[in-house]
């Protein structure tokens, strides 16, 4: 472990730390040597001259095991701290250097609780993959240093924290591929097999796997992926799709995996959406079956678990996602192309009066879309950035026949139906 730690704090001033605060995240950087006259970076702006400050990074060599530690983390945390605290997310990362990302929290300790929580934070790091740095206030208030508490009490080496730059990307986009994103069912099987002693239904899931899987075979009848925000219309529409053209309804998940949905819904994101991905494979076999007999209609498919996971990576305004053209956006290369995609598009608040009228529980991730209008946005963008294929957007605010209307001309012109 300390071997581990010494490599890691090797580059360490060549690392960026980022604090969430109000959801968006604020930068600050440390140097051996103070430069200039210091400047307290904002993270630090509202904390009283007593407290003070700690930082968590998870650094778990097995991303699987690290991913649920800090998934737990927050929750025991939670628990354990006293009120006051502030915990908020943070992370730790080298600039434009993908698979840097270090995942953690913030927190601040009050006068009087300080003794306590060093307690928390020792018996923590003992036990687990976890780096514990401290931060504290110099005499004049002016200057915060950072302290890594790995290293021996006696003779810490103090760094000088100096605000940072915002970076070019959101820390997130540095280890979105393959952790947030998979880009072939290889790598999303590998996430649920190293999964299997610590969530047994992933043998099941993965049970459900056809044995060979041919993304080049092109289906005979058209397929025609409906996407879009819940509350959209999606079902209404895809039935109606189903009963005017004849065709084979679909969804992804597929209805196989729907018994183990909510185990994986409550795990963190890695293993999330490494479900979602195996889901879309197994959807894709059941397309080619249905194809080569009828047009196939398909309630979700691979931009909702690429556009999720995206826009839940990167927290704060749309221009934090990754630019348009990234690589996160390209369709999996072994994954089966629609002939076409429909993106239906609605206003906020009409879709929130669907959504009262219809009163049905909704996952947590719904949930965040009713309250946090930022999130709303970067999922809404990160659907149109999406290639290979891109989505058609449809309006689905008029009446349903007028949709389906709508959504026949665009399959009629685009799959000569
Ligand atoms: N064009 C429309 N005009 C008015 N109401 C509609 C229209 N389309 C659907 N609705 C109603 O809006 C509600 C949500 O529709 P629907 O269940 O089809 O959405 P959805 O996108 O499938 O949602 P989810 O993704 O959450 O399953 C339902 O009560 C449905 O009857
Ligand atoms: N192919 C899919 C389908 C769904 N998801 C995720 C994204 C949301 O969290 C949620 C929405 O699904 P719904 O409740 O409307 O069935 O499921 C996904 O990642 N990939």
């Amino acid at each position: 472990m300390a071997r581990h730690l010494k490599l890691l704090v090797q580059r360490w001033s060549s690392r960026v730390f980022s604090v969430e605060v109000d959801g968006a995240p604020r930068y600050f950087g440390v140097r051996e040597q103070l430069r200039g006259e210091p400047v307290p970076p904002d993270v630090f702006s509202e904390v009283q001259k007593q407290d003070r400050c700690y930082s968590l990074l998870v650094c778990s060599g097995d991303r699987v095991t690290g991913d649920r530690f800090h998934w737990e983390l927050r929750d025991r945390l939670q628990t354990q701290l006293p009120p006051g605290s502030g915990l908020r997310s943070m992370s730790s990362f080298i600039p434009d250097q993908k698979g840097s990302l270090l995942k953690g929290y913030f927190l601040q300790s009050q006068a009087g609780n300080s003794s306590l929580i060093e307690d928390i934070l020792t018996d923590l790091e003992q036990r687990n993959p976890v780096l514990v740095c401290s931060y504290s206030q110099s005499e004049d208030g002016q200057q915060w240093t950072q302290c890594l508490w790995y290293q021996s009490e006696e003779n810490p080496v103090r760094f000088c924290v100096v605000p940072s730059e915002t970076p070019k990307h959101h820390p997130s986009v540095l280890n979105m591929i393959n952790s947030d994103v998979f880009y072939s069912l290889e790598e999303a099987c590998d996430v649920l097999k190293q999964c299997g002693d610590i969530i047994p239904e992933t043998r099941s899931v993965l049970g459900m796997l056809p044995s060979s899987l041919d993304a080049r075979r092109k289906p005979d009848f058209p397929v025609i992926v409906i996407e879009g925000l819940d509350a959209t219309g999606k079902t209404t529409l895809t039935e109606s799709l189903r009963d005017s053209l004849g065709a084979t309804l679909l969804r992804s998940p597929p209805q196989c995996l729907s018994a183990w949905r909510g185990r994986f819904d409550r795990e963190p994101p890695l293993i999330r959406r490494a479900f979602y991905a195996v889901g879309n494979y197994i959807t894709a076999e059941q397309i080619n079956q249905e194809a080569s007999k009828s047009p196939v209609i398909v309630d979700r498919f691979w931009h909702s678990t690429a556009a999720y996971a995206i826009a839940t990576a990167v927290t704060g305004p749309v221009s934090n996602l990754p630019h348009e053209g990234a690589e996160v956006y390209r369709w999996p290369g072994d994954l089966l192309q629609p002939s076409l995609v429909i993106l239906l598009t609605l206003d906020p608040e009409e879709r929130k009066r669907r959504l009262r009228s219809r009163g049905l529980m909704k996952t947590d991730e719904e949930e965040e879309l009713d309250h946090n209008k930022l999130f709303r946005l970067r999922v809404e963008e990160a659907y149109r950035r999406i290639v290979g294929p891109a989505c058609t957007a449809l309006d689905a605010s008029p009446s349903a026949d007028l949709v389906l209307q709508q959504a026949l001309l665009l399959i009629r012109a685009k799959c000569h139906l």
